[in-house]
């Protein structure tokens, strides 16, 4: 099987990988994530997610480098993670009460041949109106300081969510279902693995 290498600063990211049970090794990409707002949100996930594998890939020889990049979307505004305490209290006032749409895209490049695929999912969740007082105690926590839309679906931020239509992995960074269809296109099936090994 080809080796992985996750192309990643997000502990997240590794820990929805290992789902998979899959060997791999995480490599941290050096890129720029300015959030181009020109691009429709799928567009604008997948050219961050390929910038990624693109950044790690030539410092491979052999092998799959995944990465992936996440946002959040309400009424066509594109949240990414809040430069501070203030804009994730706007994060978290407009998506109080409404439902948005969670975009991550995946690139996978295959090295030596430079193959790749680029791919998205969409995922809608819907948030139950949220008191003043309740966005103000969750910003202290730091919880949403790092990550996309100001909240984590995994942690405390749960409890904001009244529903999920979608893949949830993808809401929390890693679209597992469509990442594994993606690695069996470059041969390596984790159900397979798991059997072999
Ligand atoms: C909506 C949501 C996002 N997030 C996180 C996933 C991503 O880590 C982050 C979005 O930022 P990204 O820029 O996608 O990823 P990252 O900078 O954390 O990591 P890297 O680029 O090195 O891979 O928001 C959650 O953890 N839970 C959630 O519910």
């Amino acid at each position: 099987m080809l080796p992985i290498y996750l192309a990643s600063s997000s502990p997240r990211r590794s820990m929805l990988l290992e789902k998979l049970g899959l060997p791999f090794t995480v490599v941290v990409p050096r890129v720029e994530e300015g959030v181009q707002e020109a691009l429709p949100p799928h567009q604008l996930v997948e050219t961050l997610a390929l910038r990624k594998a693109r950044a790690v890939a030539p410092s491979i020889s052999k092998g799959l480098v995944v990465a992936a990049d996440t946002v959040v979307v309400w009424h066509d505004k594109v949240l990414g993670k809040p430069a501070d305490t203030r804009e994730a209290s706007e994060m978290l006032s407009l998506l109080s009460g409404n439902e948005h749409e969670v975009y991550t895209g995946v690139a996978v490049i295959e090295k030596p041949s430079g193959r790749r695929v680029v791919t998205h999912e969409r995922t809608r969740v819907k948030f139950r109106p949220l008191t003043a007082e309740e966005i103000a105690r969750y910003v202290a926590t730091g919880e949403p300081l790092d990550k996309a839309g100001a909240y984590a679906a995994q942690g405390l931020g749960a409890i904001f969510i009244a529903g999920i239509r979608g893949c949830y992995f993808n809401v929390v960074g890693l679209p597992l279902a469509r990442l594994a269809q993606v690695l069996k296109e470059f041969g390596v099936d984790p159900l397979e693995y798991v059997q072999n090994n």
